[in-house]
């Protein structure tokens, strides 16, 4: 799992490099941003005129007492002001849609990309360190587009021309106001380094915690039947605590540069007001230099202050936009053909030719978990697959939809590699139902057609197809829920017991009309009786469909045309359950072991249809 601790790191790049990756997505919007920065730009210029102006009052009018040339100048110091703040109001008006678009665009391409890469990615990473990335990550680079970056770049350039400007009443005054400030940006640099590792901790740490909210509220009710409530709090509390530590780290670098921040422009007025007496004694600077030199000095502190923050703003868009990245960057491996074939009508012969997978993370002593699987499906034929718990039956079934790709060998439909079809085709020829079945926040109705967009939402073909799925899957209980097929279920479905989300997702793969249908374990949490109506309903109304299905109950094996075991990453026995049981040693043993199981279950009474707690495994 992907976590704070080992998040694959982002190419090393430069920090203006690294932000300028965000380019395609401010493309769009990049003239508004451009004439925001304009906007603030001005602002600025007309804040660094207004002690031109006072200078010109005092050497003039306030010396020669001319009251209305001084009233002329107030009134030019206040439309001076008036139009800053003009400026200031266009540069956020400017800024604030864009950014916004640019928010949108990012989140969804990234949740685009979530949806698109291979489930090996989904295994490697946890889904709070995605969920913050999708939300708080890209909201800062929200606030960085909007206002971290013009007015990083506004600021440093009034400062540029604030300086000159200063230079220009007095070197002497100017040097001294720079050797003093000039510290600011060695303690501006070493903040940067500090911040920039305090901030990728605290984005990560937020990620974590995000991911104990999410896993402990998914498995609430695992928590609360094993009592670990408490344990939970006290994991929780420990990485909050951790989080909290790395915030005071943060808020304490912070501080310290808030102090030079503060301190050296004092000090530097403090240094330049002694000098300029001085100077203004001497003869060399007159007192109408002297007052707008400090109204310019003013005017230039709050750019010198907000620097240090602009540039751990920039460093915290930095390691955002690094996180962002490092999932675009994922390679997706699971993608179409560059030149697909079409099979159009299939006939459903599935089969899997010499089929060797290895999970990513394996131990690379490890042999592969599949080592050469040989198996033939028929078109039309129901094939039960049986093997012990771990022999990667699960894994193999993942194999023909492409939830994984062969890591040598193939698996063909009518004759054709799965990986030369398009994704959107393959999908259309085989459907799956899980154990765990996962049913969504929607209504029955549309998490049983899920898969058939094709079908015009409230047609009368769409609800044949839909009574059609749920009779098959013997799920006539939606007709006692509140709203019949439109009750909107519970989250995953946790409102229904376990059978009753089985036979709903058994439904939908039914619904999608599949030509291989590859079930694993779907009925596991059905009676024996049901188990059976379903499975003559199935071949029925099925009768052209390839099924391969899991079987960890000798009643589903029984209910099969043939049998394949499964065996040390092989198929080392195919053939008719009463053959094998003649036959195979292995194979008897297995199914002993089966109905041990199957026993042990009827005892705890594991096989009725009743509710059931989430089948997810959480780590309190
Ligand atoms: N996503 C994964 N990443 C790494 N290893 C995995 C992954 N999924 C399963 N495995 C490992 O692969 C092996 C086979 O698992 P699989 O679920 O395919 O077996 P199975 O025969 O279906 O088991 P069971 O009968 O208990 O459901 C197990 O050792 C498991 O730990």
């Amino acid at each position: 799992m992907t976590s704070s601790t080992e998040s694959p790191s982002a190419e090393s790049l430069p920090t203006v490099k690294a932000l300028a990756r965000l380019y395609p997505f401010a493309r769009p919007v990049v003239t508004r941003l451009v004439l925001g920065a304009v906007s603030a730009l001005v602002a600025s210029l007309l804040a660094l005129s207004i002690p031109l102006v006072l200078e010109v009052l005092v050497q003039g009018p306030i010396q020669g007492g001319d009251r209305a040339a001084l009233a002329w100048g107030a009134g030019l110091i206040l439309v001076l002001g008036l139009l800053e703040a003009l400026m200031v109001w266009l540069r956020r008006w400017f800024v604030l849609s864009p950014s916004t678009r640019v928010e949108y665009d990012m989140r969804t391409s990234f949740y685009e990309r979530l949806q698109r890469l291979p489930v090996s990615f989904h295994d490697r990473w946890q889904s709070g360190q995605l969920l913050s990335r999708m939300m708080q990550d890209i909201s800062m680079l929200r606030r960085w587009l909007a206002f971290g970056v013009v007015l990083l770049v506004v600021n440093i350039l009034t400062i540029l021309v604030g300086m000159v400007l200063l230079f220009r009443w007095h070197w002497a005054l100017g040097l001294t106001f720079l050797v003093v400030c000039a510290p600011l940006w060695y303690a501006g640099y070493r903040f940067e380094k500090t911040y920039g590792t305090l901030a990728r901790q605290s984005q990560d740490q937020a990620g974590d915690l995000a991911t104990s909210v999410e896993e402990s509220v998914h498995g609430i009710r695992v928590l609360k039947a094993f009592g670990r409530g408490r344990h939970a709090l006290v994991k929780f509390a420990r990485q909050a605590e951790s989080l909290r530590e790395t915030e005071l780290s943060k808020a304490r670098a912070v501080g310290w540069i808030w102090f030079w921040l503060v301190l050296l422009p004092d000090i530097a007025f403090a240094l330049c007001l002694g000098v300029g007496i001085v100077l203004t004694q001497a003869g060399q600077l007159q007192v109408a230099e002297l007052v707008a030199f400090f109204a310019m000095a003013t005017v230039l502190r709050w750019p010198m202050e907000s620097i240090g923050f602009l540039f751990s703003f920039l460093l915290d868009a930095r390691t955002a936009t690094d996180r962002i990245f490092e999932v675009f960057d994922e390679r997706n491996t699971i993608t179409d053909p560059a030149a697909p074939v079409t099979l159009g009508a299939s006939r459903g012969a599935l089969a899997f030719e010499d089929v060797h997978f290895r999970y990513q993370d394996a131990a690379e002593t490890e042999r592969d978990l599949l080592d050469g699987v040989d198996l033939v499906l028929e078109p039309g034929e129901t094939m039960a697959l049986v093997g012990l718990t771990g022999s990667g039956k699960t894994t193999l079934t993942t194999l023909p939809a492409r939830l994984y790709d062969v890591t040598a060998g193939r698996v063909t439909i009518d004759g054709v590699d799965v990986r030369d079809l398009t994704l959107h085709e393959l999908r259309t020829h085989v459907g799956m139902a899980f154990e765990d079945a996962t049913l969504f926040s929607q209504t029955v109705r549309e998490n049983v057609l899920l898969g058939r967009e094709d079908l015009e939402p409230g047609s009368a073909e769409a609800e044949r197809v839909l009574r059609e799925a749920l009779a098959v899957a013997q799920a006539g209980f939606v007709d006692e829920l509140p709203d019949g097929v439109d009750t909107v279920i519970g989250e995953e479905g946790l409102s229904l017991s376990g059978g009753q989300r089985q036979r709903l997702a058994l439904a939908r793969a039914v619904a999608a009309r599949p030509t291989v249908l590859v079930l694993d374990d779907p009925l596991s949490a059905l009676d024996v009786d049901t188990e059976a109506l379903v499975e003559d309903a199935l071949r029925e109304v099925m009768a052209d469909t390839t099924t391969l299905v899991i079987a960890h109950r000798p009643s589903t094996v029984m209910l099969a045309d043939r049998v394949a075991l499964l065996h040390d990453g092989r198929v080392t026995a195919v053939g008719r359950h009463s053959d094998l049981l003649r036959e195979s040693a292995q194979y008897r043993h297995v199914i002993s072991s089966l109905e041990d199981e199957a026993l042990r279950g009827a005892d705890r009474g594991a096989t009725t249809d009743r509710p059931s707690a989430s089948t997810q495994e959480v780590t309190p």
